[in-house]
């Protein structure tokens, strides 16, 4: 294999040689046995990870690390049982939760398969046989394959150009260059001194089209590849709004615990004069105060959510916390071209620059289309040139079939003056329009929205012939016209485009021949043709999608490359009113400030460039809205990355599945309804479970508090804080099963710290005011130590099965898992005090009255519970 480095410096022959391979590409055999040889081309192995490093992989969470921390403090303290309990708890998380997150890798791990990306590679049968290209998985490239790029594609290894047209690819993720670089085959030997990812003839593993089209030899795969080298784990990924809330209230929490310990300390100390001794119980107030089984409701509520959806309707989350983001989400931002329309294009018109029908301009970007498919050896050609292709055959014309283009006789324009004489094209020649040969592209690229094919024409060697076709505008910003004609045909192009068609301009110009390659600054003065129109059917279930979108409160809008005038009729069609539009240039003229104003309250955004998508994306994030962006484009990927949560449906192009968190596996749209309600779902059940986790340890914590000022002892011992703290916590567990009624499900679900404070605060209130009566009721039946912490013992449990059943979210019938784990809670609660292990955690059994002034207690408790909830505040 070759390393970049060796191979910039040598010829393309060169290169090849010394890979043992040609420019016909591996034979089959040659590349199983290369396969054997230097394994599977990719980045990480796609083994499911060994147990080992899955359960190491969970210590990096912050609440385990802050519980392994006052571990160590009690440790140090030679509080051994304290120091157990936390050991086990650490354990019991640990193993949950990689045993969760093993499930979700299996159930979604085949469906991915589906979705795998490919690559396009040229291979022989055997050394007699002709090259024969077709697509297989990355992961079966060898070194020494010759492979052909196009846009959207994703690198699929370390490559070296053997031919390219205008190819620009983006490779930030190696250089963190945002913008895309060109890339081609030098004509002089290459300069060694440049850096390795600068090199105009290399790629890279990493990095993916953005324009132009190319032909490579791989030259390193897998784990030799610039990119595994520069990257041993997964790459980085932008913070969702996941990482906004639920990480956000997580550190929130953990200040507050780092607090705790030094504060029961201090407390104790200052008011009763207590020593070091009451470290390990303000350590395990502290671990009490630790939601520790956050991390596995995480991955135990999102991993089911991403199961059933799986399964169910065939959406793939390649990132879990994706799917909380996805029920986060209040304005999903939509490509039109492949997701709303079919991207199945038919040919409606053709039409010169009066609006009346004229073939030449079908025939004109019939010759486009064609070299621009057999010149730039775009691996899939592009759904408008085959339309356009097939209208051609269909009319019977001269560019009916790309073999027959060289060969046949068109037939005679309708106005053929004004379409030929405009290129001042002698009468003699037309005939033998057709025998044209291909000289030169420049490929589409959606900044510039235009693409041109240069061809000869027969009998005319001295000449070259610029045909460019492209959007209405970028064409004839390139055409030699005067104003009046200018807007004819924007008028014209406006009727058309109102009737929901796409728009291509079509325009000519001769140019002398030449050698030198042409580029861009090539496409001015030209000669304007007419325009063709083409009908893009709707995406069957895209009307039905957006209503259940808006139904649940996510605001959709359009982010198009288009003409304004087809996107508001799409838009129509699908029921969104699509208000004024903004355009590209609009964009261009604001801040960041207004545009996030404006972004606000658009629905539609027509004749945008990548970057105009992604800044749109971003100014809706900075105006507080957590969004999507469901593309299939690669002049979506820019926003695809820019949004909380990325889509993409079941046919998009590589470089767009690879950006993509979720993946419609099936062709139906409505699947992304079922995605957000499945995110709410997940989002709720942890919602739940924080809030109730942490107001009821909260309320622990201020009783504690009080009781360690209002008595002569410790209110519970270190070992029964924290054995009452790992009964709650398995309990809670439940609440990844629970069910959340349809009211829940129907706003996006986002935790706000602010509302979660309050909420914490008030329960957290209530919660110590039930203990406090609890101690009044104690002082009045028990003596001693024994019996009161029994007594608080019972009473903490019981009321926190009862903050379970009370303060979930949802309101339908208790979930099977719910009824079993509040059951089981209570009844340790009131069990576990009478029997040998209660006796060895210093519990003992309690006088009958206590129980009778209990059940007043958190009667009492219920109902100030139920008037919080009936009043419906705090909501949080
Ligand atoms: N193959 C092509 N040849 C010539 N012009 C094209 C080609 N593809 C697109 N265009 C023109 O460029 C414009 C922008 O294309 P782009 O691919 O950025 O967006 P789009 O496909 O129109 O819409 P969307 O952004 O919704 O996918 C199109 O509206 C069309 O006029």
């Amino acid at each position: 294999m070759l390393t970049g480095v060796v191979g910039a410096g040598l010829t393309s022959l060169e290169v090849l040689r010394r890979l043992d391979a040609g420019p016909r590409g591996l034979v089959e055999d040659e590349a199983t046995r290369r396969l054997q040889r230097y394994g599977e081309n990719a980045v990480l192995p796609r083994r499911p990870a060994a147990w080992a490093w899955r359960l190491l992989g969970t210590l990096r969470d912050p609440f385990t690390a802050v519980l392994l921390g006052l571990g160590v403090v009690s440790a140090f303290a030679t509080s051994w049982s304290t120091a157990c309990v936390i050991a086990v708890l650490v354990a019991v998380s640990c193993v949950l939760r990689s045993a969760g997150e093993y499930r979700a890798d299996r159930s979604v791990a085949a469906l991915r398969d589906l979705v795998a990306t490919t690559a396009t590679v040229q291979r022989r049968a055997d050394e007699e046989s002709a090259p024969l290209v077709r697509e297989i998985p990355v992961e079966e490239l060898v070194p020494g394959d010759v492979v052909r790029l196009g846009p959207g594609d994703m690198v699929p290894a370390d490559v070296r150009l053997l031919r390219a047209d205008g190819l620009t690819v983006h490779q930030a993720a190696l250089t963190g260059e945002s913008a895309p670089v060109a890339k081609r085959v030098p004509d002089t030997p290459v300069e060694l001194a440049r850096p390795l990812f600068d090199q105009p003839h290399l790629c890279f593993a990493g990095s993916s089209v953005t324009a132009g089209t190319a032909t490579a030899v791989v030259t390193a795969t897998g784990a030799d590849t610039h990119f595994a080298s520069a990257h041993r784990g997964p790459t980085g990924r932008r913070r969702g709004a996941f990482d906004r809330s639920v990480n956000g209230i997580s550190w929130t929490l953990i200040r507050f615990m780092t607090l705790t310990a030094p504060l029961v300390l201090l407390a104790n100390t200052v008011l009763r004069g207590r020593g070091l001794e009451t470290l390990p119980f303000a350590v395990a107030v502290a671990v009490g105060l630790t939601p520790e089984m956050l991390p596995v409701i995480v991955t135990t509520a999102l991993a089911r959510g991403a199961a059933q959806l799986a399964r169910r309707v065939g959406v793939i989350v390649k990132r879990l916390p994706a799917l909380h983001d996805m029920g986060a989400v209040d304005v999903l931002c939509v490509d039109k071209t492949g997701t709303l329309t079919q991207d199945q294009l038919t040919v409606d018109c053709y039409l010169d620059t009066d609006g009346h029908t004229d073939p030449a301009v079908l025939h004109w970007a019939a010759v486009n289309s064609l070299w621009t498919i057999q010149l730039a050896d775009v691996p899939a050609p592009d759904a408008l040139d085959e339309a356009i292709l097939a209208a051609a055959k269909a009319a019977g014309g001269p560019a009916a079939d790309r073999d027959d283009l060289l060969c046949r006789t068109p037939p005679p324009p309708a106005r053929p003056e004004r379409a030929l004489s405009a290129v001042h094209e002698p009468a003699a020649a037309r005939a033998t329009l057709m025998d044209v040969g291909g000289v030169d592209v420049i490929p589409f690229d959606p900044a510039r929205r235009v693409v041109t094919a240069v061809v000869q024409r027969p009998g005319r060697p001295a000449v070259h012939t610029l045909v460019v076709k492209g959007a209405v505008e970028d064409v004839l910003d390139r055409c030699a016209i005067d104003e009046e004609t200018r807007a004819r045909v924007l008028r014209l192009a406006g009727r058309h485009a109102a009737r929901g068609l796409r728009l291509l301009a079509v325009a000519l110009a001769d140019r002398p021949a030449r050698a030198r390659p042409y580029t861009p600054a090539d496409e001015r003065g030209l000669t304007l043709l007419g325009i063709v129109g083409l009908r893009d059917e709707l995406t069957a279930t895209a009307a039905d999608a957006l209503a259940a979108l808006a139904r649940r409160g996510v605001a959709v809008k359009v982010l198009t490359g288009d003409h304004p005038g087809t996107a508001a009729r799409v838009c129509a069609e699908l029921g969104l009113t699509p208000g004024e539009i903004v355009t590209g240039d609009r964009i261009d003229a604001l801040d960041d400030a207004r545009l996030a104003q404006l972004a606000d309250t658009t629905t539609v955004f027509a004749r945008c460039t990548p970057a105009h998508k992604a800044r749109v994306v971003r100014a809706l994030r900075r105006g507080g809205h957590a969004v999507g962006f469901l593309g299939d484009g690669v002049n979506d990927v820019a926003a695809m990355h820019a949004a909380d949560v990325a889509l993409c449906p079941h046919a998009a192009v590589d470089v767009t599945r690879e950006a993509a968190d979720v993946v419609l596996a099936e062709k139906d749209l409505t699947a992304i309804d079922s995605a957000v309600a499945a995110g709410r779902h997940s989002t709720g059940n942890i919602a739940t479970y924080l809030r109730i986790a942490v107001s009821s340890n909260v309320g622990n914590v201020i009783s504690m508090l009080a009781a360690g000022v209002l008595l002569p002892f410790l209110p519970m011992l270190p070992a029964q804080v924290l054995a009452q703290n790992l009964c709650f916590d398995i309990s809670q567990l439940a609440f990844a099963y629970d069910r959340p009624d349809a009211a829940s499900v129907r706003r996006p679900s986002v935790l706000r710290p602010y509302a979660f404070s309050r909420y914490i605060t008030v329960f957290g209130l209530v919660n110590a005011a039930a203990d406090l009566a609890t101690f009044a009721v104690l002082g009045v039946f028990t003596r001693g130590q024994t019996a009161f912490h029994s007594g608080w013992f019972t009473e903490n449990l019981i009321t926190q099965a009862l903050v379970m059943l009370l303060l979930r979210t949802a309101r339908g019938p208790l979930p099977g898992a719910l009824r079993w784990a509040t059951g089981a809670l209570a009844a340790v609660g009131l069990l576990l005090p009478l029997s040998p292990l209660g006796a060895a955690l210093g519990l003992a059994a309690l006088p009958m009255a206590y129980y009778g002034c209990l059940v007043m207690v958190l009667v009492a408790y219920g109902l100030a519970l139920a008037a919080c909830r009936k009043f419906g505040w705090p909501v949080g």
